[in-house]
């Protein structure tokens, strides 16, 4: 990936190349599995292979987390390589994959959503060896699209996703199937990329914070600098959390109903409403005469465009602010940081061409604003991309400004991978779980 240097200002940028991820790697295992600390011990062929390259030793291990989200359900299969006893063990890489819908898109065929599962298993039947089966664990954990079901059907899809894990050859820790708590998502997500930028090795203390815009909730989440922080957020903003041997005292909130889809229908007024048969929603952030209909969490909604009123950025942005104004929690500290943004940030900034998708980039706050206006001004010239294109651009530039309360030139880094891994929860979520069952080569 490349990195803006104006990201970089406090740290240092050849923290990120891919040669240093071994190293980075090695330092990270260390505390996280001290059962490694046996270096001293004798080995009758050291003097014949040098460190590094000693074949017989070599020992890989595995990793299956899945991410159950609210518009799909993604498999992450890491691979952990220990090369000698006395070396420590490096992340080799990631397989990933995904299908969509997400889970709760069956709520009413939690079978069906379970055979979802089971494909995406499969994959990881052919790339971990039929020897380390049971010695790899598998794991899913839900996000807010099963939080928004009814507490009945969401445990009847868990159920579903239990039975074909217990049928696989795989490891099955207790608890393998859950739905997890919100804050867990933007502290694990933190991890994840501070720890792939190599922030989280030493002490150093440049770390970055992240923003995830997920379908049906969002989540916050940085290392406050300031005693102001700390007095100044609500208690449960704040979360002590153990890894790599440290404590960090985060702030982090995951909002639920502010993910880019839920708040589609939070600007539509169709949050949380009994829909009633051919109701019609309307918005001035869609085209004129667009009517049509829109699948999200198992409920069918119809809208449309104002057909007789106004259309166009302002009123747009007027309308988005009803749901996002004085919703939000805004920490002062976090105007003159920089954050790393992934999932739908990325995901409409690549659409509209502010970033490259392969490689991602820096924004400032201003320019999802000036591309929301560019679109929503024109909508007739964006038709052909989607319909809530202008909603979904004037929701993110008002979550940034007026929800979080960022400055327009406030940066983002846009990242979907770092050193090809992605940036998602998923990878603390594992180094979480691979710490807790003690899995040590
Ligand atoms: N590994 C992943 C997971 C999600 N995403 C993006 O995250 C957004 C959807 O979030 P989600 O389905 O996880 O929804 P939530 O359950 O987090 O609300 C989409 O933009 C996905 O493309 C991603 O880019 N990479
Ligand atoms: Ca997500």
């Amino acid at each position: 990936m490349t990195v803006d240097p104006r990201l970089t200002a406090s740290s240092d940028p050849g923290r990120m190349t891919s040669s240093r991820l071994p190293i980075l790697l090695a330092l990270v295992f260390s505390s996280l599995f001290p059962v490694f600390s046996h270096s001293n011990r004798e080995m009758w062929f050291q003097d014949l292979f040098p460190p590094n390259t000693c074949p017989i030793n070599a020992k890989t291990f595995y990793g299956i987390m899945f991410d159950a989200g609210s518009t799909g359900t993604r498999i992450h299969i890491y691979t952990f390589v220990q090369k000698s006893p006395e070396i420590l063990p490096e992340l080799e890489g990631e397989i990933f994959e995904s299908v969509k819908p997400g889970l709760s898109a069956y709520a009413d065929q939690p079978e069906k959503g379970a055979e979802s599962v089971k494909r995406l298993l499969d994959m990881a039947i052919d790339a971990v060896p039929p020897h380390l089966w049971k010695k790899t664990p598998v794991v899913l954990k839900a996000t807010a699209g099963l939080r928004l079901l009814s507490e009945e059907k969401a445990q009847a899809l868990l159920s579903e996703v239990k039975e074909v894990f217990e049928e696989s050859p795989f490891l099955v820790p207790e608890d393998s199937v859950s739905i997890m708590d919100g804050s867990y998502e933007g502290i694990l997500a933190w991890i994840t990329v501070n720890f792939l930028t190599g922030q989280l090795a030493g002490h150093n203390q440049h770390t970055t914070g992240t923003l995830d815009l997920g379908g049906a909730s969002t989540q916050i989440t940085f290392l406050p600098r300031f005693e102001e922080t700390l007095k100044e957020s609500p208690r449960d903003f704040l979360t002590s959390f153990e890894m790599f041997n440290s404590t960090y005292k985060l702030y982090t909130h995951s909002y639920l109903g502010f993910g880019l889809k839920a708040a589609r229908l939070a600007t539509l007024g169709a949050l949380n409403t009994e829909v009633a048969d051919g109701q019609m929603f309307r918005s001035s952030c869609l085209p004129k005469q667009l009517e049509a209909e829109w699948h999200f969490g198992g409920v069918k909604y119809r809208y449309g465009g104002n057909k007789e009123g106004e259309t166009g950025f302002k009123p747009c942005y007027l309308e988005v602010l009803k749901v996002v104004k004085g919703k939000l929690h805004q920490p002062d500290e976090i105007r003159g940081s920089s954050f790393y943004a992934f999932s739908y940030y990325y995901d409409r900034a690549a659409d509209t061409n502010l970033i490259d998708y392969e490689q991602g980039g820096v924004l400032e706050v201003r320019d999802f604003e000036r591309k929301a206006k560019e679109v929503c001004d024109n909508m007739e010239r964006f038709s052909s991309a989607s319909p809530f294109l202008c909603m979904d651009l004037t929701y993110i530039t008002a979550l940034l400004k007026e929800g979080f309360g960022f400055r327009d030139n406030t940066l983002l880094q846009l990242t979907k991978k770092v050193n090809n891994i992605e940036t998602s929860w998923t990878l603390g979520a594992t180094f979480h779980l691979l710490q807790s069952l003690g899995i040590t080569y």
